[in-house]
Order: C-alpha cells, then sequence, then structure tokens
C-alpha cells in the first residue's frame, strides 16, 4: 500500500536536498518520478532547485490545478509514474493535499511532500496543516539555530536587521529573508550575527 509522506522542516534545513536526493535514487534505478512545485513559489520558474546546486524542473502547480488531471495527464503519456514529490507544499491549499491523498490511494502511488510546518508569524499553514491531518507518515528534517547550538523549530523574519512577527503569512524569499531558528532565538534573536558564506 502507497502511502502519502509529509517532510517538514524549518527554513534552509535541506528540503529540497532531501527531495533531489529521493529522485535521483528512483531514478538511478530506471525508475520514474513525477515533480511539483506550487506556482505561487515565484523564485522557481517551475524548477526545484537547492541551495547545495542542483535543479530539476517540475509541474507548476497554480491554484485552480487540479493535481489528479496533471498525474492523469502524465499516465494518459504512457508515463508510469512511480513516485511524486512535491517541494513547497505549504504554498499550496488544502484542496490540493486532499487530492494528493486521492492520487495515493486511487493509483497506490507514494506521495512525499516536503514543505514547512509553521509560518514566522508562527501559524500552520493551511496545506501543513491538511498534510498532518491527512498523512500516513510525517517525518521531521532537521537543522541547528542559526544563533545557538538548539535545533531548529521556527522560522525568524528578518526586515533590515529587525525581527518581524506579523503579517502574510505567504512571502515569498531566501536567507535575506528568514533564518532557522529555536523558539528562544525566535522570541529573543541575537540578530548581530552576520550571514557569513550563503
Ligand atoms: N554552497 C553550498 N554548497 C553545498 N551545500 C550548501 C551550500 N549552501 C547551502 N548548503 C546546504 O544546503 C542546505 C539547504 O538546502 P535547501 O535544500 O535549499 O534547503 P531548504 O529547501 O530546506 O530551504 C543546508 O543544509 C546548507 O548547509
Ligand atoms: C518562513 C516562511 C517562509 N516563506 C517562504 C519563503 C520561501 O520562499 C519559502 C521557503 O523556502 P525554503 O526552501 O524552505 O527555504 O517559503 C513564507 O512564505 N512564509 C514563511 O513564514
Amino acid at each position: 500500500m502507497a502511502k502519502l509522506f509529509f517532510k517538514y522542516g524549518t527554513v534552509f534545513s535541506a528540503k529540497s536536498l532531501n527531495l533531489i536526493a529521493t529522485a535521483h535514487n528512483y531514478e538511478t534505478q530506471g525508475k520514474k518520478v513525477l515533480l511539483m512545485i506550487p506556482f505561487m513559489d515565484t523564485r522557481s520558474n517551475g524548477n526545484i532547485s537547492t541551495r547545495a546546486g542542483f535543479e530539476l524542473k517540475a509541474e507548476m502547480i497554480d491554484t485552480d490545478t487540479n493535481v489528479v488531471d496533471v498525474f492523469i495527464e502524465h499516465l494518459n503519456k504512457k508515463e508510469k509514474i512511480d513516485c511524486v514529490l512535491v517541494d513547497e507544499a505549504q504554498m499550496l491549499s488544502s484542496k490540493h493535499i486532499d487530492q494528493l491523498r486521492d492520487i495515493v490511494v486511487r493509483f497506490n502511488t507514494p506521495v512525499i511532500c516536503y514543505g514547512l510546518r509553521v509560518s514566522y508569524t508562527l501559524e500552520l499553514f493551511e496545506a501543513s496543516k491538511r498534510l498532518f491531518e491527512l498523512s500516513d507518515k510525517l517525518e521531521e528534517i532537521k537543522t541547528i539555530c542559526w544563533y545557538c547550538a538548539s535545533k531548529a523549530t521556527h522560522n525568524l523574519k528578518l526586515v533590515e536587521g529587525k525581527p518581524e512577527y506579523k503579517g502574510n503569512p505567504i512571502d515569498i524569499g531566501g536567507l535575506e529573508k528568514y533564518l532557522p531558528v529555536c523558539y528562544n532565538c525566535y522570541v529573543n534573536p541575537p540578530i548581530e550575527k552576520e550571514l557569513k558564506g550563503v
């Protein structure tokens, strides 16, 4: 029986790197993966990429895209899909997550979603909440706090060097805007540490 997975972590925890390694493992065995990324991720241009330097082309999922239809289009092209991999899953809607769940059940195909758990405003993203509700397996991808030796559990947003805790939970950006932090450093960040070598 195929399963729905949610592999979640903070920003900069190597989620995309993990996805690309999984795709590579399938492909070296001659198996086919279907890659998806939300259209909303305007940084991607339809590519899943990692800061470690790899990039893969993906299907872009817009608000009104039915992901089951995307999957069936590939089957109709005589592709045998062995696994669906979704990056930045937190930017999808809960309806998309229901559709991904449907793919697992109807086509007995594993779906692995990678994404953030909570926003810089400390809210579960709509899609992440649905993934916690529907997934067969939850796995945390871990990294360390930017400022101390604790595990990072939250995402700190900095605007002109100052922490920002309120606003639209979806706000695209990279390390210039978000840092992986523990809860203590989220609440009281020692923000003088510079961004070096990233
Ligand atoms: N230039 C680099 N070369 C190799 N690895 C890097 C480089 N820059 C960052 N990394 C590593 O890449 C990881 C972040 O990767 P990424 O997959 O983009 O994370 P996420 O998708 O969780 O934001 C971190 O573990 C970091 O140590
Ligand atoms: C914390 C947080 C992040 N985002 C955005 C910023 C990036 O575009 C992605 C996360 O990318 P990564 O590969 O995981 O680093 O999500 C956001 O919109 N809201 C947030 O709270």
